[in-house]
């Protein structure tokens, strides 16, 4: 059934759906599919289902932030999605990271206040653990140099960690920050579907400005990168009936 803010019916959704939070990268990657459809235009959520590599896939914009990120994931829930992977962006933390790199999360600090709706904070937000072995076998095909570890997932973009923080989260190897993943981990658990992230980096938060212009070009060479490492993801999820 149609829902609130994703108006359109189930059979117009694949089960295996990329996230991202820019709709621009929604449009990108919809020229990738064949025979695409844009389903959803509602709040320029854009929607697109669509073939690739002889599977049906679909691709959702979730907008910025944890709130916008809840409504989405559950409504793709109640239209039958079984396996969301973001594909997004985020800002470099540790010093191994920088503008044009690929890091995929294995768990996210819930800097975030939609999430604790759902569960406390003691409760991690992880990927689902098949899912994430499939992202990274994929991005490592791609870039075998893409990084892993944990991300902050934070509602203010524009406040940063206090000087102190920020080391504490370099010692202990965090690698970026971005602001939907943790609710997307926690919203998946608690709905019963299997998630994972990837990110395109477009800077680094501890080193430069965030987003420096000079760095776009990297970024979007990342950006084209993660958006075929999610592609292939949710194909191999798919035919490992995932
Ligand atoms: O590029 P997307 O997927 O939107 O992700 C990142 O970019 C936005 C901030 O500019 C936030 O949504 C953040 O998580
Ligand atoms: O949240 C984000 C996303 C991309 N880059 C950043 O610096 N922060």
């Amino acid at each position: 059934m149609a829902q609130f803010h994703l108006k359109f019916e189930a059979e117009d959704l694949a089960p295996h759906v990329m996230l991202v939070g820019n709709p621009q990268r929604a449009e990108q990657v919809s020229k990738l599919l064949q025979g695409a459809r844009l389903v959803n235009e509602y709040r320029y959520l854009l929607v697109f289902t669509g073939m690739y590599e002889g599977e049906r896939l679909s691709v959702a914009t979730t907008g910025m932030g944890a709130p916008s990120t809840a409504i989405v994931v559950e409504e793709l829930c109640n239209l039958g999605a079984r396996v969301l992977l973001r594909v997004g962006s985020a800002g470099g933390i540790a010093s191994d990271v920088d503008a044009g790199d690929l890091v995929v999360a294995t768990g996210s600090i819930r800097d975030d206040g939609t999430s604790l709706q759902y569960l406390p904070l003691s409760f991690p937000a992880v990927p689902d653990a098949d899912l994430l072995r499939v992202t990274m076998e994929a991005a490592r095909d791609v870039v075998p140099t893409a990084k892993h570890g944990v991300v902050i997932s934070s509602d203010a973009f524009y406040r940063n960690y206090d000087k102190d923080k920020m080391s504490l989260m370099m010692q202990s190897g965090v690698k970026a920050i971005e602001m939907e993943s943790g609710c997307l981990f926690i919203v998946g658990q608690f709905r019963g579907v299997r998630t994972s992230a990837l990110f395109a980096v477009d800077g680094s938060v501890t080193k430069d400005a965030i987003k420096p212009r000079s760095a776009e070009g990297l970024f979007k060479t990342a950006e084209e990168q993660s958006i075929r490492i999610g592609l292939s993801t949710l194909i191999r999820a798919s035919k490992a009936g995932l």
